[in-house]
Protein backbone atom coordinates (compact mmCIF):
# COMPACT_ATOMS: atom_id res chain seq x y z
CA UNK A 1 0.00 0.00 0.00
CA UNK A 2 1.41 3.15 -1.30
CA UNK A 3 0.35 7.11 0.34
CA UNK A 4 0.25 9.91 -2.64
CA UNK A 5 -0.70 13.44 -1.31
CA UNK A 6 -3.98 15.06 -2.16
CA UNK A 7 -1.90 17.84 -3.94
CA UNK A 8 -0.12 15.35 -6.57
CA UNK A 9 3.39 16.61 -6.05
CA UNK A 10 4.85 15.08 -2.85
CA UNK A 11 7.10 11.88 -1.89
CA UNK A 12 4.81 8.82 -2.69
CA UNK A 13 5.27 6.98 0.87
CA UNK A 14 4.89 3.50 2.56
CA UNK A 15 2.41 3.39 5.79
CA UNK A 16 5.26 3.24 7.90
CA UNK A 17 6.78 6.65 6.21
CA UNK A 18 3.33 8.26 6.06
CA UNK A 19 2.68 8.13 9.59
CA UNK A 20 6.48 9.30 10.93
CA UNK A 21 5.72 12.00 8.65
CA UNK A 22 2.13 13.98 9.23
CA UNK A 23 1.91 16.87 6.39
CA UNK A 24 3.03 15.96 2.88
CA UNK A 25 6.23 18.38 1.24
CA UNK A 26 3.93 20.21 -0.97
CA UNK A 27 1.25 21.01 1.89
CA UNK A 28 -1.15 18.29 1.09
CA UNK A 29 -2.36 15.36 3.16
CA UNK A 30 -1.65 11.96 2.89
CA UNK A 31 -4.05 9.20 1.79
CA UNK A 32 -3.93 5.96 0.29
CA UNK A 33 -3.46 5.44 -3.43
CA UNK A 34 -6.59 3.07 -3.43
CA UNK A 35 -8.99 2.03 -0.68
CA UNK A 36 -8.93 -1.55 -0.45
CA UNK A 37 -12.50 -3.21 0.41
CA UNK A 38 -13.26 -5.97 2.37
CA UNK A 39 -16.80 -8.63 1.29
CA UNK A 40 -19.67 -8.99 2.63
CA UNK A 41 -18.64 -11.82 4.56
CA UNK A 42 -15.73 -10.70 5.73
CA UNK A 43 -17.72 -7.97 7.55
CA UNK A 44 -20.47 -10.24 8.42
CA UNK A 45 -17.90 -12.33 10.34
CA UNK A 46 -17.02 -9.18 12.27
CA UNK A 47 -20.42 -8.98 14.23
CA UNK A 48 -19.92 -9.87 18.16
CA UNK A 49 -16.31 -10.15 18.01
CA UNK A 50 -13.48 -8.08 20.08
CA UNK A 51 -12.95 -4.41 19.26
CA UNK A 52 -9.48 -5.54 19.20
CA UNK A 53 -9.95 -8.24 16.32
CA UNK A 54 -12.25 -6.07 14.37
CA UNK A 55 -9.13 -3.40 14.15
CA UNK A 56 -6.51 -5.62 12.90
CA UNK A 57 -9.29 -7.12 10.52
CA UNK A 58 -10.06 -3.17 9.34
CA UNK A 59 -6.37 -1.57 9.60
CA UNK A 60 -4.47 -4.46 8.24
CA UNK A 61 -5.01 -4.15 4.51
CA UNK A 62 -3.99 -0.29 5.19
CA UNK A 63 -0.20 -1.12 6.95
CA UNK A 64 1.50 -3.40 4.29
CA UNK A 65 4.37 -4.91 5.90
CA UNK A 66 5.46 -2.74 8.58
CA UNK A 67 4.50 -4.68 11.04
CA UNK A 68 4.31 -8.23 11.40
CA UNK A 69 0.92 -9.83 12.05
CA UNK A 70 1.41 -10.75 15.56
CA UNK A 71 3.54 -7.65 16.13
CA UNK A 72 -0.10 -5.73 14.90
CA UNK A 73 -2.38 -7.50 16.82
CA UNK A 74 -0.22 -7.51 20.36
CA UNK A 75 0.10 -3.25 19.59
CA UNK A 76 -3.28 -2.71 19.07
CA UNK A 77 -3.70 -4.98 22.36
CA UNK A 78 -1.56 -2.97 24.41
CA UNK A 79 -3.23 0.48 22.65
CA UNK A 80 -7.01 -0.28 24.05
CA UNK A 81 -6.08 -2.60 27.15
CA UNK A 82 -6.15 0.72 29.53
CA UNK A 83 -9.79 1.22 28.26
CA UNK A 84 -12.27 1.64 31.16
CA UNK A 85 -15.31 -0.33 29.40
CA UNK A 86 -14.64 -4.17 28.08
CA UNK A 87 -16.30 -3.28 24.90
CA UNK A 88 -14.39 -0.17 24.22
CA UNK A 89 -16.77 1.72 22.39
CA UNK A 90 -20.14 0.67 23.59
CA UNK A 91 -23.39 1.31 22.10
CA UNK A 92 -26.16 3.21 23.94
CA UNK A 93 -29.54 3.22 22.64
CA UNK A 94 -31.41 6.84 22.96
CA UNK A 95 -34.46 6.46 20.85
CA UNK A 96 -36.14 3.31 19.02
CA UNK A 97 -34.14 3.85 15.98
CA UNK A 98 -31.15 6.36 17.25
CA UNK A 99 -28.17 4.62 19.04
CA UNK A 100 -25.02 6.85 20.99
CA UNK A 101 -21.56 5.71 20.51
CA UNK A 102 -19.67 5.85 23.53
CA UNK A 103 -16.30 7.16 22.35
CA UNK A 104 -15.18 8.26 25.32
CA UNK A 105 -13.86 5.52 27.90
CA UNK A 106 -10.22 5.97 27.02
CA UNK A 107 -7.68 7.60 28.97
CA UNK A 108 -8.37 11.10 28.58
CA UNK A 109 -12.18 10.91 27.96
CA UNK A 110 -12.29 12.05 24.55
CA UNK A 111 -12.50 9.82 20.93
CA UNK A 112 -8.82 10.68 20.33
CA UNK A 113 -7.36 7.99 22.58
CA UNK A 114 -8.98 5.14 20.04
CA UNK A 115 -6.32 6.93 17.55
CA UNK A 116 -3.81 8.00 19.62
CA UNK A 117 -3.55 5.00 22.15
CA UNK A 118 -2.96 2.84 18.95
CA UNK A 119 -0.28 5.55 17.03
CA UNK A 120 1.56 5.90 20.42
CA UNK A 121 2.50 1.90 20.09
CA UNK A 122 3.07 2.31 16.47
CA UNK A 123 5.53 4.88 16.85
CA UNK A 124 7.45 3.43 19.96
CA UNK A 125 7.81 0.22 17.61
CA UNK A 126 9.01 1.81 14.46
CA UNK A 127 11.48 4.34 16.10
CA UNK A 128 12.81 1.56 18.90
CA UNK A 129 13.64 -0.35 15.50
CA UNK A 130 15.45 2.12 13.69
CA UNK A 131 16.53 4.13 16.65
CA UNK A 132 15.59 7.10 15.12
CA UNK A 133 13.65 10.05 17.22
CA UNK A 134 11.16 12.44 16.37
CA UNK A 135 9.79 16.04 17.66
CA UNK A 136 5.99 15.70 17.47
CA UNK A 137 4.34 18.99 17.24
CA UNK A 138 0.64 19.58 18.13
CA UNK A 139 -2.07 21.73 17.40
CA UNK A 140 -4.96 21.40 20.14
CA UNK A 141 -8.81 22.73 20.59
CA UNK A 142 -8.52 20.87 23.76
CA UNK A 143 -8.59 16.78 23.14
CA UNK A 144 -6.16 15.92 20.97
CA UNK A 145 -3.50 17.50 22.76
CA UNK A 146 -4.28 15.51 26.37
CA UNK A 147 -4.40 12.51 24.38
CA UNK A 148 -1.10 13.18 22.57
CA UNK A 149 0.83 13.80 25.80
CA UNK A 150 -1.01 10.89 27.57
CA UNK A 151 0.00 8.50 24.71
CA UNK A 152 3.46 9.77 24.32
CA UNK A 153 4.48 10.93 27.78
CA UNK A 154 7.91 8.83 29.10
CA UNK A 155 8.77 7.94 25.63
CA UNK A 156 12.51 8.14 25.08
CA UNK A 157 12.60 8.88 21.40
CA UNK A 158 10.21 11.43 21.57
CA UNK A 159 9.57 14.83 22.09
CA UNK A 160 5.95 16.24 22.09
CA UNK A 161 5.10 19.86 21.69
CA UNK A 162 1.23 20.93 22.04
CA UNK A 163 -0.15 24.35 21.07
CA UNK A 164 -3.49 25.28 22.45
CA UNK A 165 -5.16 28.00 22.20
CA UNK A 166 -4.68 30.08 25.97
CA UNK A 167 -7.80 30.71 27.41
CA UNK A 168 -10.10 28.30 24.94
CA UNK A 169 -10.40 25.25 25.91
CA UNK A 170 -12.14 24.06 29.15
CA UNK A 171 -9.86 23.38 32.61
CA UNK A 172 -9.75 19.45 32.98
CA UNK A 173 -8.74 19.41 29.38
CA UNK A 174 -5.90 21.95 30.05
CA UNK A 175 -4.80 20.29 33.23
CA UNK A 176 -4.58 16.95 31.06
CA UNK A 177 -2.16 18.93 29.29
CA UNK A 178 -0.35 20.56 32.03
CA UNK A 179 -0.21 18.14 35.10
CA UNK A 180 1.79 15.54 33.50
CA UNK A 181 5.36 15.29 34.67
CA UNK A 182 7.41 13.69 32.07
CA UNK A 183 10.08 16.16 30.69
CA UNK A 184 9.56 15.17 27.09
CA UNK A 185 6.15 16.25 27.11
CA UNK A 186 5.77 20.61 26.45
CA UNK A 187 2.42 22.16 26.65
CA UNK A 188 2.63 25.92 25.30
CA UNK A 189 -0.54 28.12 25.36
CA UNK A 190 -0.79 30.18 22.33
CA UNK A 191 -2.64 33.42 22.10
CA UNK A 192 -5.01 32.60 19.34
CA UNK A 193 -7.29 30.67 18.45
CA UNK A 194 -7.21 26.30 17.36
CA UNK A 195 -6.99 27.94 13.39
CA UNK A 196 -3.73 29.96 14.42
CA UNK A 197 -2.63 27.17 16.52
CA UNK A 198 -3.26 24.55 13.64
CA UNK A 199 -1.93 27.68 11.15
CA UNK A 200 1.70 27.65 12.98
CA UNK A 201 1.86 23.83 13.00
CA UNK A 202 1.43 23.96 9.13
CA UNK A 203 3.93 26.62 8.91
CA UNK A 204 6.82 24.85 10.69
CA UNK A 205 5.92 21.55 8.50
CA UNK A 206 6.44 23.91 5.38
CA UNK A 207 9.70 25.43 6.67
CA UNK A 208 12.02 22.11 5.37
CA UNK A 209 14.98 23.43 7.15
CA UNK A 210 13.48 23.27 10.62
CA UNK A 211 11.33 20.00 9.54
CA UNK A 212 14.47 18.00 8.83
CA UNK A 213 16.19 19.64 11.61
CA UNK A 214 13.90 18.26 14.30
CA UNK A 215 12.71 15.10 12.07
CA UNK A 216 9.31 16.90 12.79
CA UNK A 217 6.02 14.47 12.94
CA UNK A 218 2.35 15.46 13.52
CA UNK A 219 -0.70 13.98 15.21
CA UNK A 220 -3.36 15.64 14.21
CA UNK A 221 -5.51 13.77 12.12
CA UNK A 222 -3.30 15.27 9.13
CA UNK A 223 -1.64 11.88 9.94
CA UNK A 224 -3.03 9.11 8.14
CA UNK A 225 -2.51 6.59 10.83
CA UNK A 226 -4.94 8.87 13.10
CA UNK A 227 -8.04 8.63 10.38
CA UNK A 228 -7.51 5.08 9.98
CA UNK A 229 -7.39 3.95 13.69
CA UNK A 230 -11.12 5.92 13.61
CA UNK A 231 -12.49 4.19 10.13
CA UNK A 232 -12.85 0.69 13.22
CA UNK A 233 -15.60 2.08 15.17
CA UNK A 234 -17.49 2.62 12.12
CA UNK A 235 -17.33 -1.24 11.83
CA UNK A 236 -17.74 -2.26 15.17
CA UNK A 237 -20.73 -0.19 15.65
CA UNK A 238 -22.77 -1.27 12.14
CA UNK A 239 -22.19 -4.75 12.63
CA UNK A 240 -23.57 -5.12 15.77
CA UNK A 241 -26.73 -3.37 14.35
CA UNK A 242 -26.84 -5.64 11.33
CA UNK A 243 -24.62 -4.74 9.03
CA UNK A 244 -23.55 -5.48 6.39
CA UNK A 245 -27.45 -7.09 5.86
CA UNK A 246 -28.62 -3.53 7.17
CA UNK A 247 -27.28 -0.04 6.31
CA UNK A 248 -26.69 2.25 9.27
CA UNK A 249 -26.48 6.36 9.16
CA UNK A 250 -23.98 8.19 11.28
CA UNK A 251 -23.92 11.63 12.95
CA UNK A 252 -20.45 12.91 13.78
CA UNK A 253 -20.40 15.98 15.20
CA UNK A 254 -16.97 18.02 13.37
CA UNK A 255 -14.61 20.21 13.70
CA UNK A 256 -11.15 19.25 11.90
CA UNK A 257 -13.06 16.43 9.96
CA UNK A 258 -10.99 13.67 10.75
CA UNK A 259 -13.77 11.49 12.60
CA UNK A 260 -16.63 11.70 9.68
CA UNK A 261 -13.81 11.43 7.23
CA UNK A 262 -12.62 8.13 8.82
CA UNK A 263 -16.96 7.28 8.17
CA UNK A 264 -16.48 7.86 5.10
CA UNK A 265 -13.30 5.32 4.25
CA UNK A 266 -15.39 3.45 5.79
CA UNK A 267 -18.07 3.22 3.58
CA UNK A 268 -15.66 3.05 0.82
CA UNK A 269 -14.22 -0.16 2.25
CA UNK A 270 -17.55 -1.82 1.57
CA UNK A 271 -19.52 -0.69 5.08
CA UNK A 272 -22.86 -0.27 4.23
CA UNK A 273 -23.46 3.89 5.63
CA UNK A 274 -26.64 5.82 3.90
CA UNK A 275 -26.14 9.14 5.18
CA UNK A 276 -22.48 10.92 6.55
CA UNK A 277 -23.94 13.79 8.72
CA UNK A 278 -21.91 16.36 9.55
CA UNK A 279 -22.76 18.41 12.62
CA UNK A 280 -21.90 21.90 13.60
CA UNK A 281 -21.66 23.89 16.15
CA UNK A 282 -22.29 27.54 15.59
CA UNK A 283 -18.85 27.62 14.06
CA UNK A 284 -20.35 26.23 10.99
CA UNK A 285 -18.12 26.71 7.46
CA UNK A 286 -19.07 22.89 6.93
CA UNK A 287 -22.49 23.45 7.14
CA UNK A 288 -22.28 26.74 4.67
CA UNK A 289 -20.08 24.68 2.12
CA UNK A 290 -22.65 21.78 1.56
CA UNK A 291 -25.17 23.88 1.92
CA UNK A 292 -23.87 26.80 -0.28
CA UNK A 293 -21.03 25.58 -2.12
CA UNK A 294 -19.08 28.20 -1.13
CA UNK A 295 -16.00 27.35 1.68
CA UNK A 296 -15.65 30.69 3.63
CA UNK A 297 -13.75 31.41 7.15
CA UNK A 298 -15.41 34.19 9.08
CA UNK A 299 -13.15 33.63 12.20
CA UNK A 300 -13.90 31.63 15.49
CA UNK A 301 -16.20 32.28 17.71
CA UNK A 302 -15.98 30.74 21.03
CA UNK A 303 -19.06 28.00 22.13
CA UNK A 304 -19.72 26.19 24.93
CA UNK A 305 -18.11 22.77 22.68
CA UNK A 306 -15.10 24.24 22.48
CA UNK A 307 -12.91 21.92 20.51
CA UNK A 308 -15.30 22.47 17.57
CA UNK A 309 -14.41 25.84 17.16
CA UNK A 310 -12.47 25.51 14.28
CA UNK A 311 -13.06 27.45 10.55
CA UNK A 312 -9.94 25.78 8.45
CA UNK A 313 -11.08 22.33 8.70
CA UNK A 314 -8.03 20.02 7.70
CA UNK A 315 -9.59 16.96 6.19
CA UNK A 316 -11.98 18.36 4.17
CA UNK A 317 -9.17 18.69 1.73
CA UNK A 318 -9.04 15.01 2.02
CA UNK A 319 -12.61 14.73 0.62
CA UNK A 320 -12.09 17.46 -2.20
CA UNK A 321 -9.39 15.38 -3.24
CA UNK A 322 -11.91 12.33 -3.89
CA UNK A 323 -14.84 14.68 -4.79
CA UNK A 324 -12.76 16.62 -7.64
CA UNK A 325 -11.74 12.89 -8.90
CA UNK A 326 -8.55 12.53 -7.48
CA UNK A 327 -6.48 15.85 -9.00
CA UNK A 328 -3.99 17.02 -7.03
CA UNK A 329 -3.64 19.79 -8.94
CA UNK A 330 -6.93 20.80 -8.47
CA UNK A 331 -7.11 20.92 -4.79
CA UNK A 332 -3.85 22.47 -4.86
CA UNK A 333 -5.16 25.89 -6.49
CA UNK A 334 -8.64 25.27 -3.79
CA UNK A 335 -6.22 25.47 -1.11
CA UNK A 336 -3.66 28.46 -2.62
CA UNK A 337 -7.42 30.43 -2.93
CA UNK A 338 -8.48 29.60 0.30
CA UNK A 339 -5.12 30.85 1.89
CA UNK A 340 -4.85 34.62 -0.22
CA UNK A 341 -8.57 35.12 -0.22
CA UNK A 342 -9.82 33.08 2.92
CA UNK A 343 -12.17 31.06 0.49
CA UNK A 344 -13.13 29.08 -2.20
CA UNK A 345 -16.27 27.63 -4.48
CA UNK A 346 -16.49 24.32 -4.79
CA UNK A 347 -17.26 23.04 -8.36
CA UNK A 348 -20.80 22.05 -9.01
CA UNK A 349 -19.45 18.59 -10.12
CA UNK A 350 -17.90 18.29 -6.73
CA UNK A 351 -20.73 19.41 -4.53
CA UNK A 352 -22.96 16.86 -6.00
CA UNK A 353 -20.32 14.44 -5.12
CA UNK A 354 -19.95 15.34 -1.50
CA UNK A 355 -23.60 15.57 -1.32
CA UNK A 356 -24.11 12.14 -2.23
CA UNK A 357 -22.24 11.65 1.01
CA UNK A 358 -22.69 13.85 3.71
CA UNK A 359 -25.58 15.70 4.54
CA UNK A 360 -24.93 18.42 7.21
CA UNK A 361 -26.76 20.51 9.77
CA UNK A 362 -26.04 23.24 12.40
CA UNK A 363 -27.07 23.80 16.36
CA UNK A 364 -26.70 27.01 18.52
CA UNK A 365 -25.49 27.04 21.96
CA UNK A 366 -29.50 27.34 23.08
CA UNK A 367 -29.97 24.10 21.34
CA UNK A 368 -26.90 22.59 22.66
CA UNK A 369 -27.88 23.23 26.51
CA UNK A 370 -31.83 21.73 25.56
CA UNK A 371 -30.65 18.67 23.83
CA UNK A 372 -28.33 17.84 27.10
CA UNK A 373 -31.74 18.45 29.07
CA UNK A 374 -33.86 16.74 27.65
CA UNK A 375 -31.31 13.66 26.33
CA UNK A 376 -31.23 13.24 30.35
CA UNK A 377 -34.74 13.33 30.79
CA UNK A 378 -35.69 11.29 28.28
CA UNK A 379 -32.90 8.79 27.97
CA UNK A 380 -30.59 9.07 31.35
CA UNK A 381 -27.74 9.97 29.13
CA UNK A 382 -25.66 12.90 30.00
CA UNK A 383 -23.86 14.54 26.89
CA UNK A 384 -21.26 16.26 26.90
CA UNK A 385 -21.64 19.35 24.85
CA UNK A 386 -19.81 18.11 21.59
CA UNK A 387 -22.01 14.62 21.87
CA UNK A 388 -25.10 17.11 22.13
CA UNK A 389 -24.42 18.84 18.92
CA UNK A 390 -24.01 15.46 17.36
CA UNK A 391 -27.51 14.23 18.78
CA UNK A 392 -29.37 17.54 18.16
CA UNK A 393 -28.30 17.17 14.46
CA UNK A 394 -29.35 13.47 14.14
CA UNK A 395 -32.62 14.01 15.53
CA UNK A 396 -33.35 16.60 12.23
CA UNK A 397 -31.98 13.31 10.22
CA UNK A 398 -33.84 10.29 11.65
CA UNK A 399 -34.85 8.53 8.66
CA UNK A 400 -35.40 4.31 7.97
CA UNK A 401 -32.04 3.30 8.70
CA UNK A 402 -30.55 3.23 12.53
CA UNK A 403 -28.82 6.73 13.20
CA UNK A 404 -25.66 6.02 15.32
CA UNK A 405 -24.51 9.43 16.58
CA UNK A 406 -21.16 9.77 17.80
CA UNK A 407 -20.79 10.91 21.21
CA UNK A 408 -17.28 12.59 21.11
CA UNK A 409 -16.00 13.22 24.71
CA UNK A 410 -17.07 12.72 28.57
CA UNK A 411 -19.73 15.22 30.05
CA UNK A 412 -16.92 15.23 32.78
CA UNK A 413 -14.38 17.30 30.58
CA UNK A 414 -16.81 20.02 30.32
CA UNK A 415 -18.50 20.30 33.71
CA UNK A 416 -19.31 23.82 34.01
CA UNK A 417 -21.34 24.08 30.49
CA UNK A 418 -22.96 20.39 31.56
CA UNK A 419 -24.08 21.34 35.13
CA UNK A 420 -25.42 24.87 33.43
CA UNK A 421 -27.42 22.26 31.37
CA UNK A 422 -28.55 19.90 33.16
CA UNK A 423 -28.08 20.87 36.86
CA UNK A 424 -25.72 17.88 37.13
CA UNK A 425 -22.09 18.12 37.54
CA UNK A 426 -20.40 14.99 36.54
CA UNK A 427 -17.77 13.77 37.81
CA UNK A 428 -14.78 12.96 37.08
CA UNK A 429 -13.92 9.35 36.88
CA UNK A 430 -11.79 8.43 40.45
CA UNK A 431 -8.31 7.98 38.64
CA UNK A 432 -8.27 11.27 37.69
CA UNK A 433 -9.66 12.60 40.74
CA UNK A 434 -6.66 14.49 42.24
CA UNK A 435 -6.59 16.24 38.58
CA UNK A 436 -7.17 19.89 40.40
CA UNK A 437 -4.65 19.23 42.92
CA UNK A 438 -1.73 18.56 40.27
CA UNK A 439 1.26 20.84 39.53
CA UNK A 440 0.89 22.51 36.48
CA UNK A 441 3.70 23.35 33.77
CA UNK A 442 2.53 25.26 30.95
CA UNK A 443 4.37 27.79 28.61
CA UNK A 444 2.87 30.92 27.40
CA UNK A 445 3.59 31.64 23.58
CA UNK A 446 2.82 34.42 21.67
CA UNK A 447 1.74 33.68 18.10
CA UNK A 448 4.97 33.85 16.22
CA UNK A 449 6.35 30.60 14.65
CA UNK A 450 9.73 32.20 15.18
CA UNK A 451 9.87 32.14 19.08
CA UNK A 452 8.10 28.63 18.73
CA UNK A 453 10.41 26.83 16.62
CA UNK A 454 13.42 28.69 18.71
CA UNK A 455 12.18 27.22 21.72
CA UNK A 456 11.21 23.77 20.32
CA UNK A 457 15.14 23.55 19.50
CA UNK A 458 16.46 24.61 22.74
CA UNK A 459 14.12 22.56 24.49
CA UNK A 460 14.60 19.18 22.05
CA UNK A 461 17.38 17.27 23.87
CA UNK A 462 18.42 15.14 20.72
CA UNK A 463 18.64 17.46 17.17
CA UNK A 464 18.91 15.51 14.13
CA UNK A 465 20.75 17.08 11.53
CA UNK A 466 19.76 15.64 8.75
CA UNK A 467 16.83 13.98 7.26
CA UNK A 468 18.27 10.49 5.86
CA UNK A 469 14.84 9.46 5.00
CA UNK A 470 13.64 12.76 2.40
CA UNK A 471 10.36 12.85 3.56
C1 LIG B 1 -14.98 16.24 21.73
C2 LIG B 1 -14.81 16.48 20.27
N1 LIG B 1 -15.84 16.30 19.46
C3 LIG B 1 -15.74 16.50 18.13
C4 LIG B 1 -14.57 16.93 17.56
C5 LIG B 1 -14.51 17.10 16.08
O1 LIG B 1 -13.80 16.05 15.50
P1 LIG B 1 -13.05 16.25 14.12
O2 LIG B 1 -12.07 17.35 14.32
O3 LIG B 1 -12.42 14.96 13.82
O4 LIG B 1 -14.09 16.66 13.14
C6 LIG B 1 -13.45 17.15 18.38
C7 LIG B 1 -12.15 17.61 17.87
O5 LIG B 1 -11.60 17.17 16.97
C8 LIG B 1 -13.56 16.89 19.76
O6 LIG B 1 -12.49 17.02 20.54
N1 LIG C 1 -10.84 19.03 18.25
C1 LIG C 1 -9.46 18.76 18.05
C2 LIG C 1 -8.85 19.63 17.01
C3 LIG C 1 -7.70 18.95 16.33
O1 LIG C 1 -8.20 17.89 15.61
P1 LIG C 1 -7.37 16.71 14.99
O2 LIG C 1 -8.33 15.58 14.97
O3 LIG C 1 -6.94 17.16 13.68
O4 LIG C 1 -6.20 16.40 15.85
C4 LIG C 1 -8.76 18.83 19.39
O5 LIG C 1 -9.38 18.47 20.37
O6 LIG C 1 -7.63 19.19 19.48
Amino acid sequence: MQYISTRGAAPVLTFEQAMLTGLARDGGLYVPESIPTLTEAEITAMAGLPYEDIAFRVMKPFIGETFTDAEFKSLIAQAYAGFGHAARAPLKQLAPNHFLLELFHGPTLAFKDFAMQLIGQLFQASLTRSGDRVTIVGATSGDTGSAAIEAFKGLSNVDVFILFPHGRVSEVQRRQMTTPAESNVHALAVDGDFDTCQGLLKDMFNDFDFRDRVRLAGVNSINWARVLAQVVYYFSAATSLGAPLRAVDFTVPTGNFGDIFAGYIARKMGLPIGKLVIATNQNDILHRCLTTGVYQTEGVTPSISPSMDIQVSSNFERALFDAYGRDGKAVAQLMDELKTTGQFTVSQGALQALREVFASGRVSEAETSATIKATLAQSAELLCPHSAVGVAVAEDHLGSNPMITLATAHPAKFPDAVEAASGIRPPLPPRMADLFQREERVTRMPNDRAALQALILQRISNVTTSNAAGV
